[in-house]
């Protein structure tokens, strides 16, 4: 097991949701398994007025996030992991001289024997990350003379391939490379990381895990919920930037890679950042066309419930044009993957919460059973990101009997199956490889730029090309029906536990 250094953690924009929601929850795991370091502290820092004692209300205490856990536990296993949470109000602006910052950082450390090692946490709008780099460096917070110093940054890193290189060169003039932590909550998840341990571990997949035995892969990220209480952040950036550009191309990078020389960091991101490199950019109107499809959902009922559209929806323009589905067909041009299409799709408003990526395996060359119920195209090795978390291979077995009728079969592994095995959340499972100072889970600042520089030309085509269609799909139905028409050939998107057949259909809105 690795070791976890005694450190302090100094999150910016502790009064926010995110802290309530996913941080202090994944620490507080991480203190209930006896994963942190035996000295550790949490200094919150942000603009509102909250005393050590309110913040440990709102994000404790009080938090409706931890409510049902800490009604099973005893009173002093809450104060204990409540004690070492502490607050610094940072005035009125994040831009401000950090001396203050600094001196309550060097009281707790003397206090809390926390040593000189620092993380940072970044959880608050984007346009301050810089600025915070910055003040923290003026005020000689960033030097690693005594103890380590890492920075967290969370999403949305950039808004654009030149919006994310201008804020990795931000960072970088105060921050160095391996001293910067980008989240992405999904390389969080165990089931993203067991894509790795599928592919590499196994002598089974790897021998089919290309163009000659892959016919094509399907992912699919459908959420249930429409865009809840973020319609003013979601209609600034739409499902390309809020899911695909970042979630779905790093699955999509674990799924493309080469086998890396082991498993260190930098063996496996640099494999991660070739792969994205390899994905073919689609440079004219004609193939952005042809390959890209957007579109929003309308009013609709679910379940007897009325539900709004998106342009009704609050924070939301009325005449919004932002997406809330994205499917997007393309090629990855490298040995391995020649040839060999990839449907990817992600959407808000659909009938289920749903990740999986789908392998699509070709038809066996000779098809001795054909006349006898064998489909083509049958194989499928399914893994499910979430919910049921598993892998599951579809394949063909005779029906007993008379002659050779063959029907599909699955052999279906759920992880809950292992009992006894505690599966950690994403951000609980991130924080601590980053106190550890283990940077695998983590995009590196190349790796998010190949994957904007793949998805720039698509964004700039749906908010500048000519012939730009915006679908409607009613809210509760997976997406625009002619999303199908990107398969050509390959059937239908796979929609899980669904009948396509029940989807009222689709209409333009503009
Ligand atoms: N919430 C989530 O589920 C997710 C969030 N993220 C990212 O994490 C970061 C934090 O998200 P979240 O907690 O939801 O954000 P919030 O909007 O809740 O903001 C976080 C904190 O930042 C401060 N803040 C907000 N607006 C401003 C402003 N204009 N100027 C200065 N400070 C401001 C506020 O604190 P105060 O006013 O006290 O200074 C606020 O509490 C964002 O970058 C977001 O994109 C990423 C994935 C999921
Ligand atoms: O980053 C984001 O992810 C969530 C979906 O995360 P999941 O772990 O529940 O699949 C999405 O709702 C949100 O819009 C996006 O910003």
């Amino acid at each position: 097991m690795k070791k976890t250094e005694n450190q302090m953690l100094v999150i910016f924009g502790a009064s926010g949701d995110l802290t309530a929601r996913k941080l202090i929850p994944g620490l507080f795991n991480l203190y209930l398994a006896k994963q942190l370091p035996p000295n550790f502290v949490v200094l919150g820092a942000s603009r509102s007025d909250l005393t050590d004692e309110a913040f440990r209300d709102r994000v404790v205490y009080k938090s409706p996030y931890l409510k049902e856990k800490i009604k099973k536990l005893d009173e002093s296993e809450v104060k204990g992991f409540a004690d070492k949470l502490f607050y610094m109000d940072l005035g009125k602006d994040y831009d401000t001289d950090y001396a203050p910052l600094r001196k309550r950082v060097e009281s707790l450390k003397a206090d809390h024997g926390t040593s000189g090692n620092i993380m940072y946490y970044l959880s608050t709008p984007p346009t301050l990350y810089e600025t915070i780099a910055q003040n923290l460096s003026e005020a000689g917070m960033n030097t690693q003379n005594n103890g380590w110093k890492r920075l967290i940054v969370e999403k949305p890193f950039g808004y654009s391939l030149e919006t994310a290189r201008q804020l990795n060169k931000g960072l970088h003039k105060y921050f160095t490379e391996p001293q910067i932590y980008r989240i992405d909550h999904y390389l969080g998840k165990e089931t993203v990381q067991n894509l790795l341990v599928t592919r590499f571990s196994n002598s089974i997949f790897e021998p089919l895990w290309n163009r000659n035995y892959i016919d094509h892969v399907e992912i699919t990220n459908a959420e249930s919920v429409g865009v809840e209480k973020r319609g003013g952040y979601y209609d600034k950036s739409g499902a390309l930037r809020d899911m695909f550009q970042n979630h779905l191309l790093q699955i999509v990078s674990l799924v493309v890679m080469e086998p890396p020389i082991g498993d260190q960091p930098e063996e496996i991101r640099n494999e991660k950042v070739k792969a994205l490199k390899s994905l073919r950019i689609m440079k004219d109107e004609q193939t952005l066309f042809d390959n890209t499809i957007r579109a929003q959902y309308v009013a609709s009922e679910i379940n007897g419930e009325k539900v709004k559209g998106y342009r009704e929806e609050e924070g939301v323009d009325p005449n919004s044009t932002t997406e809330t589905y994205a499917a997007i067909k393309f090629f990855a041009d490298n040995w391995r993957w020649h040839g060999v299409p990839f449907y990817v799709r992600t959407a808000k408003r659909m009938p289920t919460k749903v990740t999986e990526v789908v392998i699509h395996f070709k038809a066996p060359h000779h098809q001795i059973f054909k006349d006898s119920g064998m489909q083509s195209k049958d194989n499928k090795l399914i893994i499910r990101i979430q919910p049921d978390e598993g892998i599951l291979i579809k394949f063909g077995v005779k029906v007993p009997g008379q002659g050779f009728k063959v029907e599909r079969a699955n052999l279906d592994f759920y992880y809950s199956s292992l009992a006894e095995t505690y599966v950690m959340e994403a951000y609980e499972r991130l924080l601590l490889d980053a106190m550890q100072g283990d940077a695998t889970l983590y995009a590196r600042a190349d790796e998010v730029e190949a994957a904007w520089e793949f998805v720039d030309p698509i964004l700039d085509y749906w908010k500048n090309g000519k012939d730009v269609r915006m679908y409607g799909y009613a809210a509760g139905v997976w997406g625009p029906e002619n999303a199908d028409n990107l398969m050509n050939g390959f059937g239908f998107w796979r929609n899980p536990g669904e009948n396509l057949a029940d989807d009222p259909g689709y209409c333009v809105i503009c």
